[in-house]
């Protein structure tokens, strides 16, 4: 690697150890986050565990105690919000009402520039966002989603380092929400502008991160692609908040075995875990595969409730010796035939096996 390359991989925002507290609770814990030029970062975790904190520590719209942020290389940790040249988007949309759509945005800009210039931004901002022909709207005449693309544009407007947004698409229905984090997706990666997004939603972070932080509780527990943490998961938490994932108790037998509650033993990968020792085996209800002919059948399980996904079916189902109930996702036609109270034999395909030690979280 040159010294050019060296400097090109540095992160554009660089957060260590950051600490904040509200009162006697730790909201943020230690929390350290690279963030890259031009990706698009997710915070997401359950409701309270510290996501919109710490996006208002990253803006300046909150102190830290303790930690540091770099921006391009620069200490930041004590610059004011204003200096920061971050664009802001919340989940109210903040337009000014008696303004028009084309006020609203120049509102972003910097002072000092004349009219014509002020035109031609704005006028290339609504392009940007679908809205050309919206100049002259006032917000109470635009939908939800249209007022949020114009929350988009005023945060763009001053060509921000870094934008970010928190919850910006939670106020819109769902058919809406899907649109809008596509366009937000393409829209981001046509600017290349580096954007950090809170959502409390899985799916949308999966759909437009390039890289996810799961936070629990002020700490950052995993932070990698949106592969690495469905495929990969540390944790039960990260397992069963991105997607679901069902849990077996087990230990391992062997090096390479390990045996069910059920007293089942196959092969999976057991690293370094040694023989004896309880541990939960974790698989995404995609991953269970039917025994064919009755080859390797793991366990054998009851029918207790079907699920219409669309495409697949999900079969809700239980085994009736440790009362473990799993979920299977299977092809529409094939998850048709298994009705309610039916017995299914099903397998466990070892590289579908994730191995988390016993009653961990
Ligand atoms: N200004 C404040 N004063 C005191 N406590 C606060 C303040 N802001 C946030 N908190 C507390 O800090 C914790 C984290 O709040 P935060 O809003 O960062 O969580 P979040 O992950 O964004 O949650 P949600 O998804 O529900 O918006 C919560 O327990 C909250 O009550």
């Amino acid at each position: 690697m040159n010294a050019h390359q060296a400097i090109a991989a540095e992160p554009l925002l660089k957060l260590t150890g950051i600490s904040k507290r509200f009162g006697h609770q730790d909201v943020l814990k230690d929390v350290t986050l690279d963030v890259e030029a031009g990706s698009f970062t997710c915070l997401v975790g359950p409701s309270g565990c510290g996501k919109t904190t710490l996006l208002r520590v990253l803006c300046g719209l909150e102190t830290t105690e303790q930690g540091a942020i770099l921006c391009g290389g620069r200490d930041i940790t004590f610059s004011s919000a204003a200096s920061r040249n971050m664009g802001l988007v919340f989940q109210s949309y903040a337009l000014f009402p008696n303004l028009t759509v084309a006020r609203n945005i120049a509102y972003g800009l910097p002072r000092g520039w004349s009219r014509r210039q002020i035109q031609d931004r704005v006028d290339a901002l609504l392009d940007t966002v679908g809205l050309a022909g919206f100049a002259k709207r006032k917000p109470e005449e635009l939908s939800g989603g249209q007022q949020q693309r114009v929350a988009i544009a005023r945060a763009l407007a001053p060509e921000p380092s870094v934008l970010l947004l928190d919850e910006p698409l939670s106020a819109l229905d769902a058919q809406l929400r899907v649109q809008l984090r596509s366009e937000l997706k393409s829209l981001q990666q046509r600017l290349g502008v580096t954007t950090v997004m809170v959502t409390h939603d899985q799916s949308e972070a999966l759909a437009v991160a390039d890289r996810i932080a799961l936070m629990e509780q002020g700490r950052i527990v995993q932070a990698g692609s949106p592969f690495e943490l469905y495929c990969h998961p540390k944790s039960r938490f990260v397992a069963n908040f991105l997607g679901r994932m069902n849990f077996l108790a087990a230990k391992v037998l062997a090096a390479g075995v390990v045996q069910l509650a059920s007293g089942f033993s196959f092969p999976a990968d057991t690293g370094p875990i040694l023989p004896g020792v309880d541990i939960d085996l974790g698989i995404r209800p995609e991953d269970v595969a039917l025994a064919e002919d009755g080859a390797g059948v793991a366990l054998t399980l009851r029918v207790q409730r079907r699920e219409f996904l669309g495409s697949t079916m999900r079969l809700e189902a239980v085994e009736p010796q440790s009362g473990a109930m799993l979920a299977l996702d299977l092809p529409q036609r094939l998850g048709r035939s298994h009705i309610e109270g039916a017995e299914l034999q099903i397998f466990l395909p070892a590289s579908r096996l994730h191995i988390f030690p016993a009653g961990a979280r």
